[in-house]
């Protein structure tokens, strides 16, 4: 399986790049648009294996604008056809509670642009009812499940699936929060990419998924309560654990 993994900083792609790293050979390359792609083409053949996964870890930048110019980008330069078997836009993420507490990973049944719409009078008004564009992708349930199962097969990960919202301005508020939370009640963690990310998939017709590790909770902004360190790691330790997902047959 050809996997693009796509995250907003070259943190948050260290940390998937070293949950692969025992796969070994990592490498930097830059894209036309100046884009900085830590390369990892290591998955060894297994016997009876047709094809070779490789798995590239892509840090396009923060807000779903860059994420989605950063993705187009690495898609349309891909030699392949198709030019990857999967896109995952990955990185740390606010946690709703009681969902998603500090450390923990959120992959998206739904990537949901929580504010691509219209204020009114009468409350909030999504694209689809302004009568145009969309506001949600559904990642394959098949291929959720796999990577979910993947996660829960180690008993001290604590992750859930469920909506990840994409936001372009971060909540720090608790009527932010109440607001959000009454509109998707099952969202589990916000961030600023997916929608993005899984934009540039489907004009591709590349499935997307979309994995957060908890690094704060959505709520009034408190900058100090933030964990990034234990996010990163719990980033990482994710990857470690999908690995065996992405040798399966796409
Ligand atoms: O300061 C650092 O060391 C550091 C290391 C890794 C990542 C960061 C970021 O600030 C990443 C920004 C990225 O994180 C997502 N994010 C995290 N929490 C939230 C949130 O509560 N609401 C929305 N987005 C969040 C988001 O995708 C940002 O692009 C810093």
């Amino acid at each position: 399986m050809r996997v693009l993994v796509v995250t907003a900083v070259a943190a948050e792609a260290d940390s998937v790049a070293a949950g692969l790293g025992r796969f070994a050979g990592a490498g930097v390359r830059e894209l036309t648009g100046g884009y900085e792609m830590t390369t990892h083409a290591q998955f060894t053949p297994r016997p009876g294996s047709v094809r070779i996964p490789v798995v590239e870890v892509l840090a396009g930048g923060a807000g779903p604008v860059a994420a989605a110019v950063a993705t187009a980008t690495a898609l349309a330069a891909s030699p392949y056809d198709p030019p990857y078997d999967l896109v995952i836009s990955a990185g740390i993420g606010g946690g709703f509670a009681p969902h998603a507490p500090l450390g923990s990973l959120v992959v998206a049944d739904t990537i949901i642009a929580a504010d691509l719409g219209a204020e009114t009078p009468d409350g909030y008004l999504p694209v689809e009812e302004l009568g145009f564009g969309r506001s949600v992708h559904s990642p394959p349930a098949a291929l959720t499940a796999r990577l979910s199962k993947a996660l829960d097969a180690d008993p001290r990960v604590h992750s859930v699936l469920a909506p990840i919202l994409t936001v372009t301005t971060a909540t720090g508020t608790a009527a932010r929060t109440a607001e959000l939370t009454a509109r998707h009640p099952r969202a589990a963690a916000e961030a600023m990419e997916g929608f993005g990310v899984a934009e540039a998939a489907a004009a591709h017709s590349v499935p997307c998924a979309e994995i957060r590790a908890i690094s704060n909770t959505v709520g009034p902004r408190d900058r100090a309560s933030w964990r990034i360190g234990g996010a990163l790691d719990a980033l990482r330790y994710a990857f470690t654990l999908l690995t065996p997902v992405f040798e399966e047959p796409s």
